[in-house]
């Protein structure tokens, strides 16, 4: 693996125990964007530790250190996919292992619970900031690489998590048994490929089922189906929060998907609408994508517990901010205003 991380970065890891854990660190309302960069791979050290992972799997702290700081340096600087985006989604994997207990509850085993830690921490390693139909279109390495298979981006993350594993003094796993060990990569495996999008909307159906007609422990299906869900509603974690943090995350997703149309008008494609600043109306499309998307997913979690409900009021409001502000971004456009422009 070719990154490299200092290994006084990884002692000055190992014996972090500076930001006291802020109060308000494990409620759904906490915007874990505001920690402070450098402070961040303590924080999931501690998560790690608070979540009892440390204890339960034997594992080194050394290792799990310098395992965390590859993975950190694994992400590039793009504006939305990187390592501050997979801060705030580990993030949300604790507020709900801690929230809905859910191995307390005998939703998740040990092990799972702890592959979705990890799947949410690497689900987004090395993006570049575009997308797996872009992968296509450009023939880029990672669409000959994974495109027979689809998910061409979320393949490409997993086997980056995977060489990090296996670089020299990474390997945290290590201290689990044969069958354990072989079981946490396969979950991290099917985890990171549920966040491509595109697969959620093939299972939604069956989620919705499991949702609606009560969860079975015991069938691994519906165990399956419930990581999938959960790994969504870390993914888009983002529109749980207050309308300024959305508001925020929405000019950095935007930032990538303009630069993404830019690309392609350079290559003498034509960008699909939410990917060009000229043309994407951007309260349109995020209208449509929390009423259609967000929302829909956000209510399945609550059904199956409904200490998440708080998290439907929030999504609710913005929308209604969303609304607001189309007829801002409608009235700008008439002046000329690009809604990237109205929303910067
Ligand atoms: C706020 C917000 N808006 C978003 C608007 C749109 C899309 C998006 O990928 N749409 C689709 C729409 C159809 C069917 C599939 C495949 C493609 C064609 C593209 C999905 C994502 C959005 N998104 C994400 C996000 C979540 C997971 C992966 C990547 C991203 Cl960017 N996280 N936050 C947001
Ligand atoms: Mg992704």
């Amino acid at each position: 693996y070719h990154m490299h991380v200092s290994e006084q970065n990884v002692a000055d890891l190992v014996l972090c125990d500076s930001p006291h854990i802020h109060p308000d660190f494990g409620l759904f309302s906490f915007t874990p964007r505001k920690i402070i960069f450098n402070e961040t791979p303590c924080y999931v050290l501690k998560m790690f530790e608070d979540l009892g992972f440390v204890n339960e799997f034997m594992i080194k702290r050394e290792v799990l250190a310098r395992f965390i700081l590859y993975v950190k340096k694994g992400y590039r600087d793009v504006p939305y996919h990187n390592w501050m985006h997979a801060f705030s989604v580990a993030h949300f994997a604790y507020l709900c292992l801690k929230n809905f207990q859910l191995v307390e509850n005998k939703y998740f085993s040990n092990l799972e619970a702890m592959a979705y830690f990890i799947a949410c921490l690497c689900h987004d390693i090395d993006h570049r900031g575009t997308t797996n139909s872009f992968q296509q279109q450009s023939n880029s390495v990672l669409a000959s690489l994974y495109s027979s298979e689809g998910s061409v981006m979320e393949r490409h993350h997993v086997s980056q998590t995977l060489c990090i594993l296996n670089t020299e003094g990474c390997n945290f796993l290590e201290s689990l048994n044969h069958e354990d060990y072989s079981r946490c990569l396969d979950l991290i495996n099917h985890m990171i490929l549920a966040t491509d999008l595109a697969s959620h909307y093939k299972i939604h159906n069956k989620q919705l089922i499991m949702a609606t007609e009560g969860y079975h422990p015991k069938d691994p299906e519906h165990r399956y189906i419930l990581a999938c869900l959960l790994m969504t509603c870390a993914d888009l974690s983002d529109q749980t929060k207050d309308w300024i943090e959305t508001k925020r995350v929405a000019q950095l997703i935007y930032a990538e998907f303009f630069a993404q149309g830019d690309l392609e008008k350079k290559m003498g494609k034509e960008p699909a609408n939410m990917m060009d600043r000229e043309k994407a109306s951007i309260p349109d499309h995020q209208l449509v994508f929390l009423k259609d998307c967000v929302i829909c997913i956000f209510k399945l979690l609550a059904n199956m517990f409904p200490k998440s409900k708080v998290m439907i009021e929030t999504i609710k409001r913005n929308i209604l901010c969303w609304e607001a502000a189309k007829i801002i971004f409608d009235k700008k456009a008439l002046e000329g205003k690009t809604s990237y422009e109205v929303l910067s």
